[in-house]
């Protein structure tokens, strides 16, 4: 029993570590999963290509949870590439656990689709992702808001205290520019008191959302968090001018602009002069797939 699947990262419009409610949008960088399943089994063994000595707890668990809902004890592994970097605020979490309970599911023979007739529905096969994070202690507050961006595609707004969906609506911008600093930030450290200082900026930045205005929504959110975190403002306001909306993603510390393509082009010669990665890339309408 095989089953192979990928799933998009994604970029934050709000962040839902003031407030539990987010919102957030796929970006075309995938993770992909491979998992085999043997009833003669026991326990599931993950390994993470190019990191042999990477956390493969999150993958593991996802296999788990899925197997104690809608299998029968079979035991087996769990491999994923990436090209989302980790610890990065691009959802690498999300794609690699969307991945792993989607390949899971289809190892399975079942099928997964943004449908209520399917066999399971994608929101509630990102749940299963999203409770499986929190086992593994890689998330604050489950970060629905970026597993269902990742697992449904498009933009999503949710609640991340009852994993509620509150929208899923399609892409708001075409093209997206990623600056990724050499540093990681780990959201499970991430100082939660700090953000919850900006709180009532999250809130003008959820309404916004809310509002369907995810561009300004993400401008609001990222000076707030980059202020409240730490992180330099300056990437924003040199882009500002230029684009649609500029965020810090996440907790950082990569930043991400949407808006035309050529104005994201001259933005990315001045990213360019700083360290780490520029990825000029686009946003994403399809999410989780089976491959
Ligand atoms: N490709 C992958 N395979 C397995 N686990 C992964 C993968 N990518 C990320 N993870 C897990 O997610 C954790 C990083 O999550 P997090 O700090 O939330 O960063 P991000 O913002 O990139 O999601 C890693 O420590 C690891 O446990
Ligand atoms: O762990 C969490 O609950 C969250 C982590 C953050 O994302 P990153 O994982 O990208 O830092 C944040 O944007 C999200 O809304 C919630």
């Amino acid at each position: 029993m095989e089953g192979r699947a990928a799933a998009p990262g994604a970029g934050t419009v709000v962040n839902a570590l003031a407030t539990g409610r987010g919102a957030a949008f796929a970006l075309d960088l995938e993770t992909t999963a491979t998992v085999t399943l043997d009833p003669d089994e026991e326990g599931v063994a993950g390994a993470i290509d190019g990191a042999p000595d990477g956390d493969t707890t999150l993958i593991e668990r996802c296999v788990e949870r899925v197997i104690d809902r809608y299998g029968a004890g079979e035991g087996g592994t769990v491999e994923t590439e990436s090209e989302v970097p980790t610890a990065a605020g691009l959802k690498s979490s999300s794609a690699a656990a969307n991945a792993a309970v989607v390949a899971t599911l289809s190892a399975l023979g079942l099928e997964v689709a943004n449908d209520p007739d399917a066999d399971v529905t994608k929101t509630e096969a990102c749940r299963v992702g999203v409770r499986a994070a929190r086992d593994a202690g890689v998330t604050v507050t489950g970060a629905f808001d970026d597993a269902s961006a990742s697992m449904l595609g498009g933009v999503t707004v949710t609640d991340n205290r009852e994993d509620d969906l509150l929208v899923s609506d399609d892409p708001f911008a075409e093209h997206a520019l990623v600056w990724t600093p050499p540093e990681r930030a780990y959201s499970a450290d991430a100082d939660v008191t700090a953000c919850e200082r900006v709180a009532p900026m999250a809130e003008l930045a959820t309404q916004l959302a809310l509002d369907g205005d995810y561009a300004r929504a993400m401008t609001v959110n990222g000076l707030a968090f980059s202020a409240a975190l730490g992180f330099p403002t300056d990437p924003a306001v040199e882009a500002m001018a230029e684009c649609d909306g500029v965020s810090l993603s996440g907790t950082g510390p990569s930043v991400v602009a949407v808006g035309n393509r050529d104005d994201l082009t001259a933005v990315r010669e001045r990213w360019d002069e700083r360290d780490g990665e520029t990825r000029l890339t686009t946003t994403r309408e399809r999410g989780a797939r089976v491959l």
